[in-house]
């Protein structure tokens, strides 16, 4: 697969903001999460805002990759999985943390060892939806999102010239 169409760059501020967004809608769900489990490796960062604003201490990952090279998604990977304290109930009470989903089939491998978790992520496009169970921003399927922590500066294209967005 080649680069989708659009892109959806996101800052350190603006990922703060919308992790936040996602904190304060996870604080309306009055559901007292005790633990928090998050995918690794992009799940780390948002799960550290949202553990700081609900005060969540116990955190949890299961160790878990698939696009292998950039935009392309390959075979789930299983690196480390989540101890059974946590998995013993189905989950029940945990909440499960990634920066986004896209087809899906991540959190659906997640899903599958804690059927009862509430799963969140801050973005979410429109395959992967189903899977989640509270999001704050959903972009188009053909779009890629980059995240600060993948990025640098660089020259940008004038919009005129071909710039994507
Ligand atoms: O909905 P999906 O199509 O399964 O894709 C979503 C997953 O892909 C990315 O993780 P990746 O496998 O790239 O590993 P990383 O978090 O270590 O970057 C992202 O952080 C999600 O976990
Ligand atoms: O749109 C995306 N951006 C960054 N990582 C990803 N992993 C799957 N989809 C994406
Ligand atoms: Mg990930």
């Amino acid at each position: 697969m080649s680069l989708p169409e659009k892109a959806f760059p996101v800052s350190w501020d603006q990922f703060h903001r919308d992790a936040r967004a996602l904190a304060w809608r996870l604080a309306g769900l009055n559901q007292n999460f005790h633990a928090i489990v998050c995918i690794t490796r992009g799940g780390l960062v948002p799960a550290a805002i949202i553990s700081r604003e609900l005060n969540i201490r116990l955190i949890e990952t299961v160790c878990i990759a698939s696009y292998h090279d950039y935009v392309n998604q390959g075979e789930m990977n299983l690196l480390k999985g989540i101890t059974p304290e946590l998995s013993k109930d189905g989950g029940a009470g945990v909440l499960v943390v990634d920066d986004l989903t896209d087809t899906g089939k991540t959190a659906s491998e997640v899903r599958a060892m804690l059927p009862k978790a509430h799963f969140a992520c801050v973005y979410a496009k429109p395959s992967g939806v189903p899977m989640i169970d509270t999001f704050v921003t959903e972009v188009s399927q053909d779009t890629w999102i980059y995240f600060p922590w993948d990025m640098g500066f660089t020259y940008q294209e004038p919009i005129a010239k071909g710039a994507k967005g």
